[in-house]
């Protein structure tokens, strides 16, 4: 047997991967909010949804909303006017006499039918358009509310359990703005049309107006029983909805091409995907009896009295109770209210129906707005002399042990920090409690002498240049790249100076259009850098900064020794002006620093300078040595 026989028959006969795992929380999240709500309760949503998105749109575009309003007052008139008109020519029309008087003296009636049809085709046309100019900004107010609330929260805030969950369920509520005005403005004007035919048809016989209403009211509660299954599917689906989406770029962008191809994981992944896909519409294909349970017995019941509204219609005239011309005119109207009801019935299920996915969009953005950061008011000034931490505990949302465990350490301006130690030690979440993206849960972090839980954080972060293990290759142009963060300048001079103290200058004379050029491989005209050029552009970007505090997470784990020993040599360099903080296993680096601390398990257990750390027996030692051991 040859070795690909063999790999052949172990591929027949391995086990299937294990599918996606199922996420089910146990938290206030495992409830489906509607799941005990009445469909009164349900159904009274609507008047507050339309005030909602009424104001909304109001906010957005008022003169297009005033033109909203006035089409919507055209089409009741019209609407009045034709059904009117329509009784007053149907008399003439049916009565006895010559056809052409009959027809003249209709005439008058009939034009205004064709005036009033006009005005409200014309209505409607005017209506599209000012929905058209809300919605686009109305989508992008929503989006841009939606991004902002969650670039602003407190960063503790991403590490709670759900927290991805209910954004993603917020999305959703994005995604229906493209169609709530439309459905705000026809659930409106169908409204009004129907108020309009039920008072001419009132008229005309006051027994027709319940029978209609009966006839519709069954596919109303229909469409919002549906609407309501078809949320329930949407809330279960929501986690693997996030994953699958997480999934699908991670597998499609072509920054992970490589690993994805090179360690055959391409066919592990479509199945990944599928299954999650599956998953989900197993949970729709699950709902559908019910949802045709719903559809059947709400048309049946609907039917059953819109044959006796006919039935009715029919009796009156064959008895003799209404005239025939008046009948003609209940036909017309019976069958205009009944469309402007099947339109209240959908549109109105419609608005319902957005109104589920605005809800979450509101309650995550109330939350997200919950925990934005609510710190002090005092501000930082520069230089930042000391940073000091006091016995400072963090714990991440959901874990038992502290990630950082009663730390006290004081920094001054001009010294150099190492921070080493084992993965996990806690190191970049020391990091983190030193810039103020985390506050301390236990003890105090102060810059100058003010809690940073005092000071509010964006003077703090004015303060601070990061470069983090893992850093964003932002699909921008090279001098973006560099500049981000910091106010506009036209001045090329700092920027090359940044690109100069990393050694980059020769590589960025070679791309196309230079710090021009757009560093996005994936978009027309786009370049692409190596891993270790993009590494010297996040140092360079801490770097362009020249801030306060500088920490660099790892900066150096993907540059050649030339690039190490220049960034390096920048470090030392620069660093009589700042707080510096490398955060390093290449514990030769260290020997730059001024001061070392070793982390385990999230405390300092031994610190020191470099010559008296290798020569403790402790764990640098040790560390030290393994490193040196090929
Ligand atoms: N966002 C997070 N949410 C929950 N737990 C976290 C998070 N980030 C880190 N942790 C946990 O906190 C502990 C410390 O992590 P940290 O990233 O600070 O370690 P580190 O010393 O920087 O590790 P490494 O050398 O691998 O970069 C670890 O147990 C880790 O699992």
């Amino acid at each position: 047997m040859t070795s690909a026989d063999a790999d052949s028959k172990q591929n027949a006969t391995a086990p299937p991967p294990p599918p996606p795992a199922e996420i089910t929380y146990s938290g206030p999240y495992s409830v489906n909010p509607l799941r005990r709500v009445s469909l009164r309760t349900l159904a009274a949503q609507i008047p507050s949804v339309l005030r909602r998105i009424a104001r909304m749109s109001w906010e957005t575009d008022r003169q297009a909303v005033q033109l909203l309003v006035a089409c919507q007052v055209v089409t009741g008139v019209a609407a009045a006017v034709l059904l009117a008109a329509t009784a007053r020519a149907m008399q003439p029309i049916l009565g006895t006499g010559a056809v052409g008087e009959r027809l003249h003296e209709a005439l008058p009636a009939l034009v205004a039918v064709a005036v009033a049809a006009a005005f409200a085709r014309g209505a409607a046309a005017v209506a599209t358009y000012a929905e058209r100019r809300i919605t686009p900004k109305l989508t992008t107010e929503t989006d841009a509310a939606l991004v902002e609330a969650v670039c602003r929260v407190e960063a503790s805030a991403y590490a709670v359990d759900g927290f991805a969950d209910r954004q993603e369920a917020a999305e959703m509520g994005v995604i229906r703005t493209h169609v709530m005005v439309t459905d705000a403005q026809r659930f409106m004007s169908a409204l009004i049309r129907m108020i309009t035919a039920g008072s001419v048809l009132s008229v005309l016989n006051i027994l027709m107006l319940p029978l209609l209403l009966l006839a519709v009211l069954p596919a109303g509660i229909g469409a919002i029983l549906t609407a309501r299954v078809d949320y329930e599917i949407h809330y279960a689906n929501i986690s693997d909805r996030n994953v699958r989406g997480m999934m699908r770029w991670w597998s499609t962008s072509p920054k992970y091409g490589d690993e994805v191809r090179a360690n055959g994981m391409t066919d592990y992944l479509l199945f990944w995907y599928r299954s999650l896909s599956e998953r989900c519409d197993r949970r729709t294909l699950a709902a559908a009896p019910r949802t045709l349970r719903i559809a059947l017995l709400s048309s049946l019941v609907g039917g059953v009295f819109l044959v006796a509204t006919w039935a009715v219609l029919a009796w009156l005239a064959v008895t003799g109770r209404v005239a025939l011309a008046i009948a003609a005119t209940a036909v017309v109207a019976v069958q205009t209210t009944l469309a402007a009801l099947s339109q209240v019935v959908i549109n109105g299920a419609a608005v319902f129906h957005t109104s589920l996915y605005l809800t979450d969009m509101q309650t995550f953005l109330d939350d997200a707005a919950e925990r934005a950061p609510k710190r002090g008011s005092l501000t930082i000034t520069a230089p930042v002399e000391e940073i000091r931490l006091d016995e400072v505990v963090y714990r991440y949302p959901g874990k038992d042990q502290p990630a950082v465990d009663g730390v006290s350490l004081t920094l001054r301006r001009g010294q150099i920090l190492a921070i080493v130690g084992v993965n996990g030690s806690g190191k970049s979440t020391l990091t983190r409690l030193l810039t103020g993206i985390y506050l301390a849960d236990k003890g105090h972090v102060t810059w100058n002498g003010a809690d940073l839980a005092d000071v509010d954080p964006a003077t703090v972060w004015s303060s601070t240049g990061l470069v983090p293990q893992i850093f964003a290759q932002w699909p921008l142009r090279v001098r973006e790249n560099i500049t981000l963060g910091q106010p506009r300048t036209d001045d090329d001079g700092p920027v090359w100076e940044a690109v100069d103290s990393v050694g980059m200058r020769e590589a960025i004379d070679e791309l196309p259009a230079g710090l021009d050029t757009l560093l996005a491989r994936e978009i027309f005209g786009g370049a692409e850098l190596s891993g270790g050029q993009w590494q010297r552009l996040a140092c360079s970007r801490a770097l362009y900064r020249r801030p306060p505090l500088l920490i660099l997470d790892e900066p150096t784990s993907q540059m050649d020794p030339r690039g190490e020993h220049q960034i390096f040599e920048e470090i030392k360099a620069i660093s009589g002006d700042r707080i510096t903080i490398v955060v390093t296993h290449r514990l030769e680096n260290t020997k730059v620093a001024d001061h070392i601390v070793v982390m385990e398990q999230g405390r300092i257990t031994e610190q020191g300078c470099y010559d008296a750390l290798v020569h403790a027996g402790g764990i640098f030692a040790e560390l030290l040595e393994l490193s040196q051991d090929r």
